[in-house]
């Protein structure tokens, strides 16, 4: 929670990340130039799982090779707790408190109401410590929300492990772990020590552990020892004398994932107690560059530093040599800086974001880095996987036919093995696949056959096979895949029960039957196996040759209804929609003329291979359609179009999508999709649809030109202010406004701000993508900044020529005049430039804003006309007054209205 905390201080990246890295469930923390030590408890307690015999360990843990039961479960999470790392936990409220009192606004409000309070002056004190309570509950009021909002949104994305528990056990028999029917899928969070988990390419892990079984175990460690290359991960120590827990080969550490093969473990420690987490204390996290947007706050917030360095000297040096009292001087500079700082910018911020995200979550859009909302607005290019997205998140199988295409229960068969004994790779063809049920119950799998070894499947070989033994007397090895992928391997085809030697007619008659069922927009994959005598229990690629090809299954993946209108939908939002797929360009071709997506080109991964970047980055404009691409091209492709200049969103579910996401601005994925898909994207949709992602656009747009206006009329007005104080301090032989005056404005103005992230937008700005261009608010600044001093000087000379506070004596009237004056045109300004349109009438604000600024504006009346005026050292001003001042504002909002159409015209209106 305290991450919201931290995001208020969003001109400092460092801090930003950090934030966003703990929004992330096990976010991928870099520890760097901190102490990686493993702390000796938890180095001991790894060393001894590790060292110790499988059987054992079990025995100590109280568990078994079917685990724990869930009775054992409950009772051991109420003693130690959950698995979760401690720093998420909230801070205190009086540690919120303190930190929504601390800064620079609060401090010098502070310092005033000392001096006062020294003075002898009890109103002033009082009106000081009133408005520092008031400045700082808002902050502290609006930060409680969005911290909560936070928390609501990280607990709708499911993160989940697969357990074995022994009180789910069917039948009494044991079964082998990878395919254990008492599996069962629970939260992260209430994993135990004890537990046994499954793992599988593109799991998290969730816990430290222990490896039981290991298949080609890969992890990637890059999160917690910065290490890139993958680390295989055995159940035995490759080497026993090994004792630093970071080298042990069967320890595997909570937040680092799983890249291919898979595992069976034993939880050994949880939570705060594992490395990750006793890390998560004291990490430091590398940067990363800072989005466009957080670039462009903070160079906002560093133009107006800038510009206060100049001005604020200025401000001290002219009115202590004219007034001579340095020390009210100071104290007015001091106040004029404070004017100019947007303190409340971070807060507007961040409770606009996090507003944003709220709303996107009511559309099943759920936001894990919060700056990513701003870049889901301005995203022009959207890549996007195939299945699921465009097509249906189901597939059937619906065919099953050997090399003739005549239909064949051998290819169910042996496709059923393949799929029902692979652990490596969840996918939807698998789980479409085991849907034949009835095959199970015919082979009596668990009677007939067991399972030798698997080679797991891989995105560069697309295919993944598996060795079971029948009867003991051979292993058969089956294999299934892409279709170029396993011709490659197979020597033979059988055909009417014969086995046919591979030739050049064979394969012409193939490649026919398979375009055929391609174009019809039916998924091929190939089936091919061959026996071996059972002198070897495990298996490698290398023993993926000589095959035999038994046939094809082929599935119907049918595109989703709401695809096309979804398609159509962004398009006129200014998104282009591209195709980066694994599957072939026949089927992805099929689907595109279904979905109405017209094809402006396609490439192949081969083909992609062959290019360098600068031929990359031409082609990427032009084709819309990539196909058999791996993991990689997904990235470079990614890589290539924002190096064009593109703000590039990538949605994808696999771990053949992770590089692709992590690569682009915007990586979206789904609450379904594998761990290391979900932690590398920015945003989770609880619902994989096109339809849902536009929702998502529109709602990031509004965001961020809320925010943006925000800053826009932020930055005018105090420059504006600041600009007539200069003018101001030069001609009057006393102070404009006492520093008191300037923070009760500048606190009413903020506080008429808050409503800012519920206004209202413009349609036509939702139409395009939003781009971020920091040199447009400086000049938007420039431009506008100086209109309100012209008004100001206006009013000086009011009261100066006819109401004759021309003298020290008559300053408070002089003041009072400028007080209301100076109130009502910054808070009627904000409806001005909400809008490049005429206010009201043409673009309606919101109601929340309207009502903010007209109490505002009723309340600056009333400190001056009533009773409590003398408090804030203000006056009631002569009903003569306010004619003046009607005529002064109405110029003002005619010509800001002028100098809009002017503005817009030359420079656009964001
Ligand atoms: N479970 C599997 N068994 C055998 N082969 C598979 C399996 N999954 C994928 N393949 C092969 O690998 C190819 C690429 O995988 P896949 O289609 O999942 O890639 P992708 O880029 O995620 O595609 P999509 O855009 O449709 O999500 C498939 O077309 C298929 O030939
Ligand atoms: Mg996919």
């Amino acid at each position: 929670m305290d991450i919201f905390r931290t995001i208020v201080r969003l001109t400092r990246p460092r801090q930003i990340h950090r934030l966003f890295r703990r929004l992330t469930l096990l976010g991928p923390v870099v520890a760097t130039g901190v102490n990686k030590e493993v702390p000796a408890a938890l180095a001991k307690t790894l060393n001894e799982a590790a060292h110790t015999d499988a059987t054992l360990l079990l025995r100590s843990f109280h568990s078994s090779d079917n685990g724990l039961t869930e009775s054992e479960v409950r009772a051991l999470r109420a003693q130690i707790g959950l698995n979760e790392i401690g720093q998420e936990k909230p801070p205190s409220a009086w540690l919120h408190l303190w930190h929504s009192y601390r800064n620079p606004f609060n401090l010098l409000l502070s310092l005033l109401a000392l001096v006062s309070y020294l003075t002898g002056d009890a109103k002033a004190t009082i009106v000081i410590s009133s408005m520092i309570a008031l400045s700082t509950l808002l902050r502290f009021w609006q930060e409680s929300k969005s911290n909560q909002a936070a928390d609501e949104l990280k607990a709708m994305v499911s993160n989940t492990a697969t357990v074995l528990r022994r009180d789910l056990l069917v039948n009494s028999t044991p079964s082998p772990y990878p395919n254990a029917n008492n599996r069962t899928e629970i939260p992260i969070k209430d994993l135990v020590p004890g537990d046994i988990v499954l793992l599988s390419a593109g799991d998290m892990i969730p816990a430290d552990c222990r490896v039981l079984i290991a298949k080609d175990l890969f992890l990637s460690q890059s999160a917690m020892t910065g290490e890139s290359l993958p680390v295989e991960k055995y159940a035995q120590l490759s080497n026993p004398t090994m004792n630093n827990p970071l080298d042990l080969d069967n320890i595997l550490f909570m937040g680092t994932n799983v890249i291919s093969g898979s595992a069976t473990a034993l939880v050994v420690t949880t939570g705060k107690r594992t490395y990750f987490g006793t890390l998560a204390e004291r990490v430091v996290t590398t940067d990363r560059a800072p989005t466009a947007f957080q670039s462009g706050v903070n160079k906002v917030s560093w133009l107006l530093i800038r510009f206060m360095l100049v001005m604020v000297p200025l401000v001290f040096l002219i009115n202590g040599y004219t007034k001579h009292d340095w020390l009210e001087a100071f104290l007015f500079a001091i106040s004029v800086a404070v004017g100019l700082t947007p303190e409340m910018l971070p807060m507007i911020v961040t409770s606009t974001l996090a507003k944003g995200a709220v709303k996107l979550s009511k559309q099943k859009v759920i936001v894990k880095r919060l700056d990513a909302i701003q870049n889901f607005g301005a995203m022009d290019v959207l890549c996007t996987d195939k299945t699921g997205t465009l097509t249906q998140d189901k597939i059937v199988l619906a065919q099953h036919i050997d090399v003739n295409g005549a239909p064949s229960d051998d290819v169910l068969t042996f496709a059923y093995l393949n799929s029902y004994y692979q652990t490596g790779l969840k996918n939807l063809l698998d789980v479409a696949v085991l849907e034949h049920v009835d095959i199970a119950r015919n082979l009596q799998i668990s009677q007939q056959y067991s399972k030798v070894d698997e080679i797991p499947f891989d995105f560069h070989r697309r295919r993944m096979s598996v060795v079971v033994s029948e009867h003991d007397d051979h292993h058969e090895l089956i294999c299934k895949g892409a279709i170029e992928e396993v011709l490659s391997i197979c020597t033979s085809i059988q055909q009417d029960g014969q086995r046919i030697a591979v030739d050049s007619v064979l394969l012409a008659n193939i490649a026919e039957l398979t375009t055929k069922m391609n174009s019809d927009g039916l998924r091929v994959v190939a089936v091919a196996m061959k026996e071996i005598p059972p002198t070897q229990d495990t298996y490698s690629i290398a023993d993926e040759n000589d095959l035999t090809l038994i046939g094809f299954i082929a599935f119907l993946d049918p595109p989703k209804e709401t695809t096309a209108p979804a398609l159509a939908a962004l398009n006129t939002h200014g998104i282009s929609v591209k195709v980066l797929t694994g599957d072939n360009e026949l089927v992805t071709r099929k689907i595109c003329y279904d979905v109405g997506l017209p094809i402006t080109g396609i490439l192949l991964g081969s083909q992609i291979e062959e290019l360098n970047d600068a031929q990359l980055a031409l082609v990427v404009e032009t084709h819309n359609i990539y196909a058999k691409l791996s993991p990689m091209h997904k990235e470079r492709i990614v890589r290539a179009l924002k190096a064009n200049g593109h703000v590039v969103g990538f949605m994808g579910d696999g771990i053949n999508d992770a590089p692709a996401l992590h690569a682009a601005d915007i990586g979206i994925s789904v609450d379904t999709a594998v761990d290391i898909a979900k932690e590398a994207a920015d945003i989770i949709l609880l619902e994989k649809s096109l339809m849902v992602l536009e929702h998502g656009v529109i709602e990031g747009r509004k965001t961020f030109i809320n925010m943006l206006k925000y800053i826009k009329m932020t930055a005018s007005s105090n420059f504006g202010n600041v600009f007539s104080v200069l003018v101001a301090s030069a001609f009057l032989p006393f102070l404009p406004m006492l520093p008191l005056h300037l923070l009760v404005q500048n606190l009413l103005y903020d506080f008429s701000q808050t409503s800012i992230p519920f206004d209202n937008v413009d349609e036509e700005l939702l139409k395009q993508p939003q781009h971020w261009h920091p040199t447009e608010i400086s000049r938007f600044m420039i431009f506008f900044g100086p209109i309100s001093s012209i008004f100001d000087i206006a009013t000086f000379a009011l009261m100066w020529f006819v109401f004759h506070a021309d003298s020290a004596a008559n300053q408070t009237l002089f003041q009072s005049g400028w007080f209301i004056e100076g109130l009502l045109s910054q808070t009627l300004i904000v409806h001005m430039i909400r809008t490049r349109k005429i206010p009201f009438i043409q673009s309606r604000p919101s109601a929340f804003l309207l009502f903010m600024t007209t109490t505002v504006v009723l309340f600056g009346l009333f400190i001056v006309m009533g009773p409590v005026a003398h408090y804030f050292k203000l006056q009631a001003l002569p009903l003569s007054y306010f004619p003046y001042l009607i005529a002064i504002l109405l110029s003002y909002i005619g010509l800001t209205q002028l100098m809009k159409g002017y503005y817009a015209k030359r420079y656009g209106w964001q």
